[in-house]
C-alpha cells in the first residue's frame, strides 16, 4: 500500500489528542491498521527527519471532513451562518439520514423554499421564524419538505477532506442527506433558558433570541433547537407555545406532528394525572410561578366549567324514570341505602380504618385495602374514596357531581350483577365486585391522612395531599373486592396465561355489551387487575349457552367506569368527551390512538352504541400482552406457541364488530 509522506506527517500528530485519535481510528479501520501502522513506524525510522514534522504539515483539523465540522460544535453553525438562519443544521450524532421521512422528489432547496413561501410584508398569518416571516399554511404543508440551507460543497461530497479515508461518496441517498435536517426549531412562549423546564433546558443547543433590546424577556418568543435524540423526553414534559413552529423533523414524523398540532405527550396508562401535570406546565411557566398564560389558562377555565356541567345522563324524553337535577342525589343515597349523607367518622370508625392501607390512587380518588382481622380474603375490602360536589379542584381535576358519580355508581353495580350465576340469559365475572356503596361527609381521617403520607413516602404519591379537605366535604366510597394487581405490573407465567386473560376480559364485555349496551371506554393496563386464582374455570353465558374458560392460574377483573357507558332503563349512563380536547391529541402509546378511533366511530357522539371501542380496546391490549407485559417463561414452547396465537389475534381483531361478534368466534375456537 502506497501512502504519501505528508499523510504520514499529518497523521502522527493527529494522534497527539485522544479525541481525534479515536475518530481518526474509526476511519483507519477501513485501511487495516494493524497493516498500515508498523509500516509508518518503519517507515519513519527510515526518513530519520522527525524535526521535519513541524513544518511543511496540513492544518490539525485537515483529517475533518465537512461533516466532522458540522458535528463538533456550535462555532462552526455559526461560522457559517447556519444558527442564524431559517432551518438549523444539525449536529446530533445520532441521527443518521436512513432515517429520513424526506419525499426527496418534493424536497426544496432552501432557495426555492424561501421563493415560495417568504411573503414580501409580514402578515398575522405570518410565524415569525429566525429572521423570516413564513406563511403557517404552507409550512404546514411543505413540513416534511423542507431543505437544510446549506453551502453546495458541503453535501456534495459530505467526507470530502484531505485525509479522509472514504474518497468516493455515491449514496444513492446522498440527496436526502441534502435535504436533511436534524433538529427541531420552535417558538416558546417562556423566557430564560433556565426559566424552562429542566427537560427542556438541558436540550436547548441554540437560543434566538427575538426581543428587540437585545435582552430576553418573559414571554418573549425564542427560537430553539433541540437535538433530536433529546427531543422525545424533552416533549414529555414541555409546554409549547401555540404558534410552534417546526421545521423538518426528520427522525421522527410523529414528533413534528405533534408539535403542530400541539400533541401532548402522556404517560401511557393512567393518564389523567399526566395530563393534568401538562395542563399545570401550561398554566404556570416554570421559573415564574405568578404569570400565567393567559390564553391557555382562559381555555382551562373553559375546560372546567364544561367539565362540571358535563351530561353524563341522559334519559329518553317522557320517560316517567327521567332523573333531574333534584334527584341525583336521591337516586345516590337510593344506591347507598342511605337517606341521608353520613357522618365520615360514623361510616368508618377509627378501629376499622386502623386496619387499612393505602394501595393505590387515581386522579379521582385514594384507593385503601382494609385487612380483616379473621385473615380471611374474603372479607378483605377496597375503599375506593371520591371527593364530590365541592369547588376545589383536586389532583388537577374539578369534582364529580351527583350526577356524574351517579353514573360510576349505576355502571359498577349493574355489572357486577352480571357476576351472579342465578341471572337471566347472561351472566359474566369480571367486573369488580362491588360490595356496598356509602355516601359520607367530614374532614379526612386522620388516620387515612396518615396512610397517605406513608405511601408518599414509599412511592412518591402524585395526588394532593387529602388535608385539603374541609368538614363539609362529600366524598362517595365504593367498597370493592380486591382484585389483584394493574395488568402493568403483574407478571404473567408465560403467554398461554395472558391469552386467557385476554379471553376472560373479552367474554366478560361481550356479556356487557349484551345486556346493557355497555363500552368500557378506557380499558387501558392500568384499568385490568389481575389476580391469582386456584379456581380451574371460569364461567359465563353468553346468548344462554354456558361456556366454561380455563383460568391458566388467573383471573382478570375490569376495574374504572368513569368514561363508560351503559343503558339502564330508558337512561344512558355515559361521559361525554366531545369537549375534552386535550386527550384527543394526546401521543406516547397506542392507547392514545384509541381514544381518537372513538372519537372517530363515535363522530363524537358519545351517548351513542358503538361495541366496536370494545373492539379497539381489546386490540390495545393484545400489543401490551405481546409487546409490553412482563413474562416470566418467556422462551419456552408454549409461550411462543400462544405468543403465536396473539398475534394472528392482533391481525384480525379490528375485523370484528363487537366483542360479542369476538366472543362467538373463539367459542367455536374453546
Ligand atoms: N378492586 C380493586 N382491587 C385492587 N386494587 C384496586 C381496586 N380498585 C382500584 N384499585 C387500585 O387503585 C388504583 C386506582 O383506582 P381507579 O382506577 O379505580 O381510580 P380512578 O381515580 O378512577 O383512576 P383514573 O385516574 O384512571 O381516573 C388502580 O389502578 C388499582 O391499582
Amino acid at each position: 500500500m502506497l501512502v504519501s509522506t505528508p499523510t504520514i506527517k499529518t497523521t502522527v500528530l493527529i494522534l497527539t489528542t485522544d479525541s481525534e485519535c479515536a475518530l481518526f481510528v474509526n476511519k483507519l479501520k477501513l485501511f487495516e491498521i494493524q497493516f498500515v501502522f508498523p509500516f509508518f513506524v518503519y517507515f519513519l525510522l527510515i526518513m530519520g527527519d522527525f524535526n521535519s514534522f513541524d513544518e511543511d504539515t496540513l492544518p490539525d483539523d485537515a483529517w475533518k471532513d465537512s461533516f466532522d465540522k458540522l458535528l463538533e460544535e456550535k462555532a462552526a453553525l455559526r461560522e457559517m451562518n447556519l444558527l442564524k438562519r431559517d432551518v438549523h443544521a444539525s449536529f446530533n450524532l445520532n441521527s443518521s439520514y436512513e432515517n429520513s421521512c424526506f419525499d426527496i422528489t418534493t424536497a426544496l432547496s432552501e432557495k426555492q423554499f424561501k421563493e415560495q413561501h417568504m411573503p414580501t410584508t409580514p402578515s398575522s398569518n405570518v410565524l415569525q421564524f429566525g429572521k423570516s416571516h413564513l406563511h403557517k399554511d404552507k409550512i404546514e404543508k411543505t413540513i416534511d419538505s423542507v431543505s437544510t440551507p446549506s453551502r453546495g460543497d458541503v453535501f456534495k461530497n459530505p467526507f470530502k477532506c484531505a485525509l479522509s479515508p472514504i474518497g468516493n461518496w455515491d449514496s444513492p441517498n446522498q440527496k436526502r442527506r441534502e435535504n436533511s435536517v436534524e433538529s427541531i426549531s420552535f417558538d416558546v412562549a417562556s423566557s430564560y433558558k433556565n426559566d424552562l423546564h429542566p427537560s427542556l433546558a438541558e436540550n436547548v443547543v441554540s437560543l434566538q433570541k427575538k426581543s428587540s433590546n437585545n435582552k430576553l424577556q418573559l414571554g418573549s418568543p425564542l427560537s430553539l433547537v433541540l437535538q433530536n435524540k433529546n427531543v422525545n423526553r424533552a416533549l414529555k414534559n414541555v409546554c409549547f407555545d401555540s404558534n410552534i413552529v417546526t421545521r423538518g423533523s426528520r427522525n421522527s414524523p410523529s414528533i413534528s406532528s405533534q408539535i403542530m398540532n400541539k400533541g401532548i405527550t402522556l404517560q401511557p396508562g393512567k393518564w389523567r394525572k399526566s395530563l393534568n401535570t401538562w395542563r399545570r406546565t401550561q398554566s404556570l411557566p416554570s421559573g415564574n410561578p405568578t404569570k400565567l398564560n393567559g390564553d391557555y389558562e382562559s381555555e382551562r377555565k373553559v375546560s372546567l366549567t364544561v367539565a362540571a356541567h358535563r351530561k353524563s345522563i341522559s334519559c329518553r324524553k317522557h320517560s316517567s324514570s327521567e332523573p333531574t337535577k333534584t334527584n341525583f342525589k336521591r337516586q345516590l343515597l337510593g344506591r347507598c341505602n342511605q337517606s341521608h349523607v353520613l357522618r365520615f367518622e360514623s361510616a368508618y370508625s377509627d378501629p376499622y380504618l386502623e386496619c387499612c392501607e393505602k394501595i393505590g390512587e387515581g386522579a379521582f380518588g385514594e384507593v385503601f385495602l382494609y385487612k380483616s382481622p379473621t385473615q380471611k380474603e374474603a372479607d378483605n375490602v377496597v375503599l375506593k374514596i371520591i371527593p364530590i360536589e365541592g369547588l376545589q379542584l383536586v389532583n388537577g381535576e374539578i369534582q364529580k357531581t351527583y350526577e356524574q358519580i351517579l353514573q360510576e355508581v349505576v355502571i359498577s353495580m349493574e355489572l357486577c350483577a352480571l357476576g351472579h350465576e342465578n341471572r337471566g340469559i347472561s351472566f359474566a365475572n369480571g367486573f369488580v365486585n362491588i360490595q356496598a356503596v356509602k355516601c359520607v361527609k367530614g374532614h379526612y381521617p386522620a388516620h387515612l391522612q396518615k396512610l397517605w403520607e406513608e405511601y408518599d413516602d414509599r412511592k412518591e404519591s402524585e395526588n394532593d395531599h387529602p388535608q385539603c379537605f374541609m368538614s363539609d366535604q362529600i366524598y362517595v366510597v365504593l367498597e370493592m373486592a380486591f382484585s389483584g394487581k394493574d395488568m402493568e405490573k403483574f407478571i404473567f407465567k408465560n403467554a398461554e396465561q395472558s391469552y386467557y386473560a385476554l379471553q376472560q376480559i373479552v367474554f366478560a364485555l361481550a356479556v356487557g355489551e349484551m345486556v346493557y349496551e355497555f363500552e368500557h371506554r378506557d380499558l387501558h393496563w392500568g384499568n385490568i387487575l389481575i389476580a391469582t386464582t386456584n379456581e380451574k374455570y371460569i364461567c359465563y353465558k353468553l346468548k344462554n349457552q354456558v361456556i366454561s374458560l380455563p383460568t391458566k392460574g388467573v383471573k382478570a377483573t375490569v376495574i374504572d367506569y368513569t368514561l363508560s357507558r351503559i343503558t339502564y332503563g330508558d337512561c344512558c349512563y355515559y361521559n361525554d368527551l366531545s369537549l375534552d380536547k386535550d386527550l384527543f391529541a394526546a401521543t406516547g402509546d397506542y392507547q392514545f390512538d384509541i381514544y381518537r378511533m372513538m372519537r372517530d366511530i363515535l363522530n363524537d357522539k358519545w351517548e351513542t352504541f358503538e361495541p366496536k371501542t370494545n373492539v379497539f380496546w381489546i386490540s390495545y391490549i393484545i400489543s401490551k400482552l405481546l409487546n409490553n407485559v412482563k413474562y416470566k417463561n418467556n422462551r419456552t414452547k408454549l409461550h411462543l406457541e400462544y405468543i403465536k396465537k396473539l398475534r394472528t389475534l392482533e391481525s384480525t381483531i379490528l375485523s370484528y364488530k363487537s366483542c360479542m361478534d369476538f366472543a362467538m368466534n373463539l367459542i367455536m375456537d374453546i
